[in-house]
């Protein structure tokens, strides 16, 4: 059956050698699950190792495109590639704006392309003449030299394109002298001979205060990405497959950090896809870039570089749960001694304790009393949160969501010898988390939740088969646990995915409400959904606590 894909319009130049521009941007988009509407802004005249001419497109054929596209073709995201001339430098400008006015939603993303990459200019256009363009423009793309020139520090940081400072000055400057949201500088050119690190500026639109009287205050974020260096000679066409791969990933709602994520795999996929060639037609040829689609195999996504990886590259992986080749199957997260009391008679293999607004001195009872019982049952019971009192209890383990990850010593933790759950939300986390080899890794929300606000990070169960594909194709698999949402209902496809648990909160403490029947049966019922040899209990399998 035909899903309704979403659509991104690319407006930029035509390379008739196929590699670059529309070409690359049709077939990426394609390969990526988009459909692509093009408008095109110049036929050039070019081959793998020249550029002879650029002939720009007029504005009103342009114009006359974009306005029965709109009818119906609108767009999720607009990519701009080559700007041929002031007109439509111009044009462009009022284009975003009205779009931007009728479809708040839109996104634009601009790769600015001035140099061939086999010699040659694409366009004159100033600086100057380029601005009323980039302050309407949310996403850009360019490589160090380009964004040096777009910030005006053509002899900065000269000799350190791959220096994490300086690029970060490069996309700041950008940022305020246009307005732009994320600036996403590629280390492609850089002189690193070994790896290719990117890097994204990202500013966070952030609501503080009482639901009625919300301050808008910006957070910046920044992101680095780094992957092994991979030479080819068919990389014609890289840059803009990369701008689309990203318009596309947005286009099918991935936050700004995953769809960078996903389009830096999908560009060392296609690198790694291309072999060496030697000399032919008396000169270097220069092929165009290799699609070759979703981003699968987790060999081609890059290392998340951030401060927790640097951190703590040398520690050690985090104590095992011990499953002996068993699945975890049905992981309640409850709030009370009450609930602890009501299920652990059930035959679970792991539980957590998720307490929120609870007075420290009451707490700290309460852990002590969860600690006892959970061992009394042989259950696996997991903290939320409270890492020290877990610690100090001897609990099984420790679950930690990524604000409190920043904070929490997870030296002592590790050397505690208690297991770690951390929550991740896309491939992004994903991988930061797994770096660090914990005991099991979360991945939510699966599907809405009314128990947290969970906006804008429903993963769906594509994105959970793709985040499980991340994980290595050997022994040291991290389990991995999905939450949000999870219900009588949908249990079955979630589970029929790999994953090694289901956590849920309101399928067992609303089960009376939602389908009548008491919470003993729905654990029943959901524990009877996973093969039922998953959940056999071995005596002393918790044999290393
Ligand atoms: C198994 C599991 N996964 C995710 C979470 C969420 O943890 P966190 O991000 O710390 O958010 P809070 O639960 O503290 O609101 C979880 N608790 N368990
Ligand atoms: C606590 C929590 N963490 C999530 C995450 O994605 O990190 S989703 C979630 C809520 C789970 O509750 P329910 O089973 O009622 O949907
Ligand atoms: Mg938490």
């Amino acid at each position: 059956m035909n899903k309704k894909k979403p659509i991104i319009w690319t407006i930029s130049g035509s390379d008739c050698s196929g590699g670059a521009g529309v070409a690359a941007d049709i077939k990426t988009g394609h390969g990526l699950g988009v459909e692509v509407c093009h408008l095109i802004t110049a036929n050039t005249v070019q081959n793998s190792h020249r550029l002879l001419s650029v002939n720009a497109i007029s504005v009103e054929i342009l114009q006359q495109q974009a306005a029965i596209l709109l009818e119906d073709k609108p767009p999720s995201v607009i990519k701009i590639g080559l700007v041929a001339n002031v007109a439509q430098v111009q044009w462009l400008a009022q284009l975003l704006k009205h779009t931007k006015q009728v479809m708040p939603n839109v996104i634009s993303v601009y790769d600015p392309v001035g140099q061939a990459s086999v010699g040659g200019s694409f366009s004159t256009t100033t600086l100057e003449q380029l601005t009323p363009l980039l302050q309407q423009v949310d996403v850009l793309t360019p490589n160090s030299m380009e964004a040096k020139s777009l910030a005006r520090l053509a002899d900065f940081c000269d000799k350190s394109d791959a220096n994490e400072t300086a690029v970060e000055i490069l996309a700041k400057k950008i940022h305020y002298d246009f307005g732009i949201t994320s600036i996403i500088i590629k280390g492609g050119h850089s002189r690193d001979e070994q790896s290719s690190s990117d890097y994204c500026y990202h500013q966070l639109n952030q609501l503080h205060g009482k639901q009625d009287n919300q301050d808008k205050t910006l957070t910046a974020i920044s992101y680095q990405l780094s992957a092994q260096r991979i030479e080819s000679h068919y990389s014609h066409g890289g840059g803009c497959s990369f701008a689309t791969a990203l318009s596309a990933f947005f286009a099918q709602g991935y936050l700004v950090r995953d769809a960078f994520t996903l389009a830096k795999a999908f560009i060392s996929q296609g690198l790694s896809a291309s072999e060496r060639v030697s000399e032919s037609f008396g000169h270097q040829y220069y092929g165009a870039f290799e699609q070759q689609g979703w981003p699968w195999h987790t060999k081609f996504f890059p290392k998340i570089v951030d401060e927790l990886s640097v951190k703590y590259q040398d520690l050690s992986a985090f104590n095992s749960l011990n499953l002996a080749g068993k699945k975890l199957g049905l992981y309640p997260v409850i709030d009370s001694l009450y609930w602890l009391k009501r299920l652990l008679p059930l035959g679970l293999e792991i539980i957590q304790l998720r307490v929120k607004n609870l007075a420290e001195s009451e707490l700290e009872h309460v852990i002590i009393e969860a600690v006892a019982q959970a061992k009394e049952f042989d259950t696996r019971l997991f903290i939320n949160d409270y890492w020290q009192l877990a610690i100090k209890h001897g609990a099984y383990g420790v679950h930690i969501g990524q604000e409190d990850l920043q904070d929490a010593d997870l030296t002592a933790i590790q050397q505690s010898g208690i297991r770690l759950g951390i929550s991740t939300h896309g491939c992004y986390e994903f991988l930061s988390a797994q770096r660090l080899q914990p005991s099991y890794l979360a991945i939510g929300a699966i599907f809405p939740t009314k128990t947290k606000d969970m906006t804008g990070q429903i993963q769906g169960i594509d994105n959970l088969r793709q985040v499980l594909s991340l994980r290595p194709d050997n022994k040291h698999k991290i389990p991995v646990v999905a939450i949000g949402g999870i219900n009588l209902e949908r249990a079955r496809e979630v589970i029929e995915t790999g994953v090694e648990s289901i956590a849920v909160v309101t399928a067992i403490t609303e089960a009376e409400c939602s389908h009548g029947i008491s919470p003993e049966l729905a654990v029943t019922r959901l524990q009877d959904i996973y093969p039922s040899h998953l959940n056999m209990r071995v005596s002393g399998r918790l044999g290393d606590s």
